[in-house]
């Protein structure tokens, strides 16, 4: 199942005009505000009717203006989750459960309600009101909701939102579960950037209501021309991981395409696969393999990119196996080491600068 949208929507003095895809898995909307998220959102819904483009979902046009086509909104088969959940307050959650599986239709796939249950651990909340309900318990039931109306596809719009960092690390492994193991893909609104790097599959950046990068996460993250959208502070690359080993002195070590990397112990069993985000500004680079340092994790790579910022800043893009890793150096060392594309160095990565919310299930 997938999403192809190419859309151009003219609102007062802003202009809309996107393409991209979002292919199986969590497709994550990114940019700032007032950039085009949910604008993009409500076309797909059917909320907003773009001046001109096609919309397709899972190869059956929902918007097309040169086929004159414009399913309305409910006939789309789409399951939305909102900011504030939006549940019914006077239905227990078991009957706003309920309440969404009378929107599927008799011959659609999708998980059943005992399912839907197990997928998102809200069994002992069934007989309850929503009223007292945690922020994170009430987004997952309205994320069961969604999901029993066996939709084609998900829009989250910030769903995380309106939840403090406690309940938003409660709700992410759901989240994540729902990845994988659905086949409903998920337009996912986002304007955090950890959030994205831990959930997303693919990553649409917008901007001023155009796409500045599209793609697989991995490869949108560690693409130095991204920085700048997502702030300094923000910029990193996220590495696909097998968890190799849980050593007794608290470090589990991954392997990752470029070697090995040890990091304070994480709680998924040995063999699984993961992601670990690594912060651009986390990184240090060695023009020759480091001895006598701290650090435990030093990877030996190419440097594939070299981008100036506006400040004293560099970001270095290192090519460590498949991988592409984001260093943050000042141009100072960058010119001291004499730091070119080509050239074989090592990216030295501190095992306790990689923190617990960084690393996720893949
Ligand atoms: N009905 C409308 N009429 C005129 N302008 C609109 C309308 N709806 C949205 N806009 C403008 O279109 C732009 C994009 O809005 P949109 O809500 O899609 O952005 P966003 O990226 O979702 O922002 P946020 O993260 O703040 O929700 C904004 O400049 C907004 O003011």
């Amino acid at each position: 199942m997938s999403l192809c949208l190419t859309i151009k929507h003219q609102l007062a003095d802003f202009a809309l005009d996107v393409s991209f895809e979002a292919p199986r898995g969590i497709t994550a909307l990114f940019g700032a505000s007032g950039t085009g998220k949910t604008s993009v959102v409500n076309a797909v819904s059917g909320l907003l009717k773009p001046d001109q483009g096609r919309i397709i979902l899972d190869g059956e046009p929902i918007f097309d203006t040169a086929m004159k086509i414009n399913i309305p909104p409910h006939k789309r088969r789409l399951g939305y989750v909102f900011q504030d959940g939006r549940l019914f307050p006077h239905l227990s959650v078991r009957q706003n459960l309920m309440y969404g599986a009378r929107f599927a239709p008799p011959d659609a796939a999708g998980p059943t309600f005992d399912e839907v249950i197990e997928l998102l651990g809200i069994a002992p909340l069934l007989d309850r009101r929503p009223g007292p309900l945690s922020g994170g318990e009430k987004q997952r039931v309205a994320i069961g909701r969604a999901l029993l109306s066996h939709p084609r596809m998900l829009l989250m719009d910030e769903p995380l939102a309106a939840l403090d960092s406690a309940r938003k690390e409660e709700i992410l492994p759901f989240l994540e579960k729902l990845r994988e193991q659905t086949d409903i893909p998920t337009l996912y609104v986002s304007h955090s950037v950890a959030e994205v790097a831990r959930l997303a599959t693919s990553v649409v950046m917008l901007d001023n209501g155009r796409v500045t990068q599209a793609g697989p996460a991995e490869k949108v993250l560690s693409d130095p021309a991204t920085v700048r959208q997502l702030g300094l502070r923000e910029a990193g690359s996220i590495l696909p991981a097998t968890v190799h080993f849980h050593h007794p002195d608290g470090l589990t070590e991954l392997s990752v395409s470029g070697g090995r990397l040890f990091l304070p112990k994480i709680d998924q069993a040995e063999g699984s696969a993961t992601r670990v985000r690594i912060l651009a500004h986390d990184i240090m680079v060695a023009g020759s393999y480091p001895k006598d340092i701290s650090a435990l994790n030093i990877l030996p790579g190419e440097i594939t990119s070299l981008r100036q910022g506006s400040g004293p800043g560099m970001i270095v893009q290192i090519k460590c196996g498949d991988d592409f890793i984001l260093a943050r150096i000042t141009r100072r060392s960058a010119e001291s080491m004499s730091l070119k594309p080509g050239a074989h160095v090592h990216a030295v990565i501190k095992a306790v600068a990689v923190a617990r919310v960084d690393v996720a299930t893949r």
